[in-house]
């Protein structure tokens, strides 16, 4: 009666069940969730007060990808950091905005390793439109102690857990522990993520092109061709193309409503622009958790073994129906 659903399943909630459901469970990932979730609310406030509170435009800094740093890349990353060392669940961390592994002090850590872009989208901050962040969680493989470069650089397939938060004209976070995907709305008035998505599916084939055609100059052959044929089908409708530039946003587009996502290496970045373990990865781990397809043209974006923690890959996902069409196409010309 009152519009108060006095019996929500907030994500702490969904968690602490999760948790109970999993033998020998220690509610790490519990903690490292919920300092996730905090994050999260502090950008979302940060996003939507961000012209008064003077967040728009540059720091002044450049990262290590060569990105100019904006302002709410920093907070945004001095939020992630801060909320993860100290849920007593991570050992290291791994940032967009940070050149080397963050190690967590020795009192403090537990067992994951999360890599994320704590804000995704940045250039388009200051005309407000859709940003988001987006995490992968991997265990750790070394003994308590320093943490070694191979756990950093340990392939999607090994992670435990990803997600993404969309501030677009509502704040919401997707997350997959392993078991299917949930998203959860950001209920304002009471500051908690609440389950409005459970078990999230992409459609086995959908209608809608995602990508930049402003690289299309530089597009290879399969690229080439598989943009034509949706563009211009020998036979039924054309695809629909929306690309926002905000790779979170683009790709909950994808889950949500079908479709594929393209972006690809071209003759100018042979490696595309998408950074592997905090960006593809835990996008292809959640489209395939979703029934989805994620692949880089020639392999399983889950299969890629890391050399670097900041290095990138081309990345197409999507409805599995679309993805497989797009992998013959691939094919030929990839040898
Ligand atoms: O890599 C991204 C940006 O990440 P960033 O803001 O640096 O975390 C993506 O969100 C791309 O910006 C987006 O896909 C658009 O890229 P372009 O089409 O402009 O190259
Ligand atoms: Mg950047
Ligand atoms: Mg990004
Ligand atoms: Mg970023």
């Amino acid at each position: 009666m009152s519009g108060i659903d006095t019996d929500c399943m907030t994500l702490s909630r969904f968690m602490l069940e999760e948790q109970g459901r999993c033998e020998g469970a220690t509610g790490e990932m519990t903690q490292l969730l919920n300092a996730i979730s905090t994050a999260c609310k502090g950008i979302s406030s940060a996003v939507h007060r961000a012209g008064i509170s003077h967040l728009y435009g540059i720091a002044g800094s450049t990262n290590t990808t060569g990105d100019q740093q904006k302002k709410l890349d920093v907070l945004s990353n001095d939020l992630f950091v801060n909320q993860l060392k100290s849920c007593f669940a991570t050992c290291a961390l791994v940032s967009e905005e940070n050149e080397t592994v963050v190690e967590v002090e020795a009192t403090k850590q537990g067992k994951y390793i999360v890599a994320f872009d704590p804000l995704d989208g940045s250039s388009n901050i200051d005309c407000l439109v859709s940003i988001g962040s987006v995490f992968g969680i991997w265990k750790r493989k070394s003994e308590p102690g320093p943490v070694a470069k191979e756990d950093c650089l340990q392939k999607g397939r090994e992670m435990v857990g990803a997600g993404y938060c969309l501030f677009g004209s509502a704040t919401f976070i997707v997350i997959s522990t392993g078991c299917g995907v949930n998203g959860f709305q950001l209920d304002p008035s009471i500051g908690e993520f609440i389950l409005t998505d459970r078990i999230m599916s992409v459609k086995k084939k959908g209608n809608i092109i995602s990508c930049n055609e402003g690289y299309a100059k530089y597009w290879d052959k399969a690229i080439t061709e598989y943009v034509q044929k949706k563009k211009f089908p020998e036979e039924g409708t054309p695809y629909s193309c929306r690309y926002i530039g905000s790779m979170v946003a683009d790709v909950h587009r994808t889950i949500k409503y079908g479709g594929i996502f393209l972006y690809p290496g071209n003759s100018k970045s042979p490696q595309g622009k998408l950074r592997l373990q905090y960006e593809c990865n835990p996008m292809a781990f959640l489209i395939e958790q979703a029934g989805g397809m994620a692949t880089t043209g020639t392999q399983d974006v889950l299969d890629i073994v890391p050399t670097d923690i900041h290095e990138r890959c081309p990345m197409i996902l999507g409805s599995p129906d679309d993805v497989k069409e797009f992998l013959e196409i691939a094919a030929k010309h990839y040898k």
